[in-house]
């Protein structure tokens, strides 16, 4: 299935009449320089071009009021001055003769895509709309924004499609408080927002833009707000939130449909947001969403004033969609002070409402130490003067990377005889192993080698690993005789690489042999529910689950909380997922692995299974595919308080040497 993508250049055909500063930065131009992109970068093309209308009276009535709407209708016929006297009730926005259209076609592209995406005709998809609409109440314009396009669209999607539960991503700057007034006694609807605050002082200057507005009556703990204090919030202060707070929620939630409010004012060298993420983080963020709702993603467009960093931001979100793989994200640092303070903050005010968010029991967040950002060479509080004195502006970043998606999507290595699922590629090669890497079997498996069928599979393993190694194939997965085997083959393999890394995750119990070295050529992560004998290291991590990988909570805490951070700070060049024997794990989760797991190493994702398991090739290989994992199954249930303690732990140890795992602000020291 495919991604949609709404436009009409009739949007651009509004500007601001006269001289108003807090608004000259919402210009046509947004929407063109996004659009020529998206054209110039080969995306517009792969995308299904799905048409724009003009939203009906009666689907803007399903958020707005009659006389508001009233009112804006007659815009259209106002000379200049009246213009400027029906703008006056309003902050931070600006009307025009051709706005109430161009206001009506934003609503009806988000109803649009969404419809394209509920009824099945495409997976996911982007409205490239102005003017915005997160802002915009039900009786008023606010800051750019005339009708409320995202809220209007999940009104829409429960009224039309019977959607029970609607998950809405603010990941725009500034705070939707359009959004959060429409919801916010709703539980059907989860708005999450990050906004620009500094206690209060950034616009829109609302005390209910605050992490304790965790909404109202049936609504409390389904709008959560995560207020950034201080500007300069980088990739790593993104990251953090989505890995300990919004991720865990919204897997709780399960959502039935995704709408992302996309604006990229958040971004780099906005003038709005002035915060220090790269336009590529949007990939990241985009395929941190993608598995939920089965994959239901409508993003719609909201803010982004810099005419350099929004198209890119589009396209790296765009791309994502398409299924492209996003880049690697290098160097993420230590989330900063200010962040995790937030972080924390939001936590507790909803550790009420989410059996994910509950801590530990006799963990006190005291425990972390004061030491813990200096020694991980976090920036704690960011002192670089240099960037303090660049506006926002004068802010110069590298261009994205191409992100090329390998000619092969996924490829296959079978027993003998079994013909692999569509789309896939098998491969298999007569070569002997080489004489070193027999070798090296022979001091470890010494038994298994006498059955001759345990060396069969592995010279295609091989051949798989250098293909991927060459960019010929995005993915793979192997069934073979022993998965400890392959998995010594595929290590020593890619060992041999001066600088390689590959993030090994084991799910499942059984020694992981001696491979887990301490050199960080290798970072294993085994979820497992025993205790392994090895101790845990900075690259050997066992997660001991009381319901090993077949409690999906307790999984899925594992992996988004610990597995997720771990992975992107260490930033591999192969993840190889191995599938112990008798893991257990429920096909759910096991998807979602697969498919979270993508998000690494440009997609270079290696599955290995073992012979027997052959019921999970065809769900693994349409994950590997790009297709989104199914949802889990609704509610979640409560993570067990051992496997609680057992995270816990083991991110209190970890954090200090992988910062990225740090979810609680220094104060609490
Ligand atoms: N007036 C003081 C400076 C702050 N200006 C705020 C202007 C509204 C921004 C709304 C927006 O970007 C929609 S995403
Ligand atoms: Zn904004």
């Amino acid at each position: 299935m495919g991604t949609a993508l709404v436009y009409d250049e009739e949007m651009t055909k509004y500007k601001l009449l006269w001289v108003d500063p807090a608004c000259k930065i919402e210009v046509p131009e947004r929407l063109t320089v996004s659009y020529e992109a998206l054209v110039k970068n080969g995306l517009c093309q792969r995308c299904v071009s799905i048409p724009a209308r003009e939203a009906t009276e009666a689907e803007i009535l399903l958020v707005h009021s009659e006389e508001y709407l009233e009112g804006v209708k007659k815009t259209p016929y106002m000379t200049l001055e009246d213009l400027k006297e029906f703008t006056l009730q309003y902050g931070d926005v600006y009307f025009h003769p051709n706005i109430y259209h161009c206001a009506k076609l934003a609503v009806g592209s988000a109803l649009q895509l969404c419809d394209s995406v509920m009824t099945g005709k495409v997976r996911n998809g982007m409205a490239l709309v102005r003017p915005p609409g997160h802002h915009s109440m039900r009786s008023a314009a606010s800051g750019f924004c005339v009708f409320n396009n995202v809220a209007i669209a999940a009104r829409y999607a429960k009224q039309k499609y019977g959607v029970k539960r609607v998950l809405i991503v603010d990941w725009d700057v500034h705070h939707g408080q359009g959004v959060q007034y429409c919801f916010e006694d709703d539980p059907s609807v989860l708005y999450f927002s990050w906004h620009r605050y500094e206690h209060q002082k950034f616009w829109p200057n609302l005390r209910e833009s605050d992490y304790d507005n965790v909404g109202k009556e049936d609504g409390a703990g389904f709008n959560i707000n995560v207020p950034w204090n201080k500007v300069g919030m980088k990739n790593s202060d993104y990251l953090s939130v989505f890995f300990h707070l919004l991720l865990p929620v919204a897997y709780e939630f399960c959502p039935e449909l995704v709408l992302v409010c996309a604006g990229f004012d958040s971004a780099i060298g906005d003038p709005e947001g002035e915060m220090c993420a790269s336009p590529d983080i949007f990939a990241h963020l985009t395929h941190l969403l993608m598995n939920l709702a089965g994959g239901k993603l409508c993003a719609v467009l909201e803010g982004g004033y810099n005419l350099t960093s929004l198209p890119q931001s589009v396209c790296q979100t765009v791309q994502t969609l398409l299924g492209d793989p996003p880049t690697r994200l290098s160097d993420l640092g230590a989330p900063c002070e200010s962040a995790l303070e937030s972080l924390q903050c939001v936590r507790s005010a909803h550790r009420q409402y989410w059996s994910c968010l509950r801590q530990a029991a006799g963990l006190p967040d005291s425990h972390v130490s004061a030491k813990r950002i200096r020694s991980a060479g976090g920036e704690g509080e960011r002192t670089e003067v240099g960037e303090e004195e660049k506006s926002a502006e004068e802010q110069a970043w590298p261009e994205p990377p191409q992100r090329v998606s390998p000619p092969v999507r996924c490829a296959l290595v079978l027993p003998g005889g079994e013909a692999p699922p569509d789309g896939c590629e098998q491969i298999s090669s007569r070569e002997e192993l080489h004489p070193l890497m027999l070798t090296k079997l022979r001091e470890h498996f010494q038994s298994e080698l006498d059955n001759c069928s345990a060396l069969a599979s592995l010279p295609s393993l091989m051949t798989l690993v250098e293909k991927m190694e060459k960019n010929e194939i995005r993915n793979g997965l192997a069934v073979v005789h022993s998965v400890t085997m392959a998995m010594m083959c595929v290590l020593q393999h890619v060992g041999d690489a001066p600088s390689s890394r590959t993030l090994v995750v084991c799910v499942g119990g059984g020694s992981v042999g001696s491979h887990a070295r301490e050199d960080g050529k290798t970072l294993t992560v085994q979820i497992s529910s025993e205790d392994t004998e090895k101790p845990t290291g900075k690259f050997y991590v066992p997660v001991h689950l009381k319901k090993g990988c077949g409690d999906a909570s307790g999984f899925m805490q594992a992996l988004l909380g610990l597995l997720l951070p771990l992975g992107y700070q260490y930033n591999p060049d192969l993840v190889l997922l191995v599938q112990m024997p008798n893991a257990g794990v429920c096909g759910g989760v096991w998807q979602q692995l697969v498919g979270v797991l993508q998000g690494f190493a440009q997609g270079h994702v290696l599955v290995l299974m073992q012979e027997g398991e052959q019921a999970r090739v065809g769900p693994t290989a349409s994950t590997l595919l790009g297709d989104p994992a199914p949802p889990l199954e609704h509610p979640l249930q409560a993570p067990l308080p051992e496997d609680v303690e057992a995270v816990e732990t083991l991110r209190s140890r970890l954090q200090s040497d992988w910062s990225l795992l740090q979810n609680t602000g220094e104060s609490t020291a």
